[in-house]
């Protein structure tokens, strides 16, 4: 089988080499836009050959977009000439909004996944020998693709060592938005609030692992995060009003002094790592 990757950034460049570790592709291809990544997965090895689009449609059975999820709709036109046997899949980190925008023509070929598994890096660097390894990829609406695609989509997570979890691309996205969307709006909230009432020096000397946990997600891509904030905005909009209803419980029970209600509202947080 031979693999085109478009996109070689933290979920490209690591799909490459779970690729190159598991032998899994005979050749894998890789397309960049701009000459710095180009330069970059070059240098790190990346991938067997950086081609243009034509080249990947014509010589790839599946073609991956590791791109960010506005991107990942305004490319799918490119595709419609394909071979009916091509499998396209993304990795976008939405779903409804994407598979409800793949073109008629190609929607049986278009596999939509999301890797749940990532860091807060980005670019050709960013990537990663096991980032797959043990992690969850959830598969949307697998209804909608014929079955050599699907099955293609199974083997190449298996062999990755992915375990593969199917659902709807709308629950997806609502448990996408509560277990990482509403994380991230929450970390780059935080990151700003204390930059803008701490001074750079106190938050170097001060700064202890708990704000460092909560905040290292801050550092995540603004241009990757906008079009999921974008593409998610019906569900972040009502998680980040239930979010609120805590913060502002958390207030009014401090500003009240109810301590023992404040600790019972904690005991019950701290219930939340009994599951994790
Ligand atoms: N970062 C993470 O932890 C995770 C990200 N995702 C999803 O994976 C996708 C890729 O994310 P990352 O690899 O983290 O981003 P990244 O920023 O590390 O890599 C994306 C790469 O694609 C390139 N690119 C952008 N538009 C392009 C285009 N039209 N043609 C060719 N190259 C293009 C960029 O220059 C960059 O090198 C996104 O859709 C994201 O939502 C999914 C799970 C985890
Ligand atoms: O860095 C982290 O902890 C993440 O949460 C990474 C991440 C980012 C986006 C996703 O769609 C999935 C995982």
């Amino acid at each position: 089988m031979n693999v085109g990757i478009i996109g070689l950034g933290l979920m490209g460049g690591s799909f490459a080499k779970a690729l190159k570790r598991y032998s899994i592709a005979e050749k894998v291809y890789g397309y960049a836009r701009s000459e710095k990544s180009k330069e970059e997965i070059i240098e790190l090895n990346l991938v067997d050959e950086i081609v243009d689009i034509k080249t990947l449609k014509d010589n790839c059975d599946l073609i991956v977009l590791a791109i960010p999820v506005d991107n990942i709709i305004s490319m799918l036109p490119e595709f419609l000439d394909i071979s009916s046997n091509t499998t396209i899949m993304d990795l976008g980190s939405t779903k409804e909004f994407i598979v409800n925008n793949v073109p008629s023509k190609i929607r049986k070929n278009f596999i939509a996944a999301h890797p749940m598994t990532g860091t807060e890096k980005s670019g050709p660097k960013a990537a990663i020998d096991d980032l797959y390894e043990g992690r969850t990829v959830v598969l949307c609406n697998l209804e909608d693709n014929e079955n050599i695609h699907v099955n293609r989509a199974f083997k190449v997570f298996q062999e990755i060592g992915m375990r593969i979890v199917v659902m709807d691309a709308n629950e997806h996205d609502i448990h996408a938005c509560y277990m990482s969307h509403l994380p991230h709006a929450i970390s780059y909230s935080l990151a700003n609030t204390v930059m803008g009432h701490e001074d750079p020096k106190s938050i170097i000397a001060l700064a202890a692992g708990g704000f460092k946990d909560m905040s290292r997600i801050a550092k995540s891509s603004p241009e990757m995060w906008t079009d999921i904030f974008k593409q998610n905005r019906k569900n972040l909009l009502k998680s980040i009003d239930l979010f609120e209803e805590h913060m502002k419980k958390v207030r009014q029970m401090v500003e009240e002094e109810d301590y023992s209600d404040l600790k019972q509202w904690m005991k019950k947080a701290n219930t939340l790592h009994e599951i994790l």
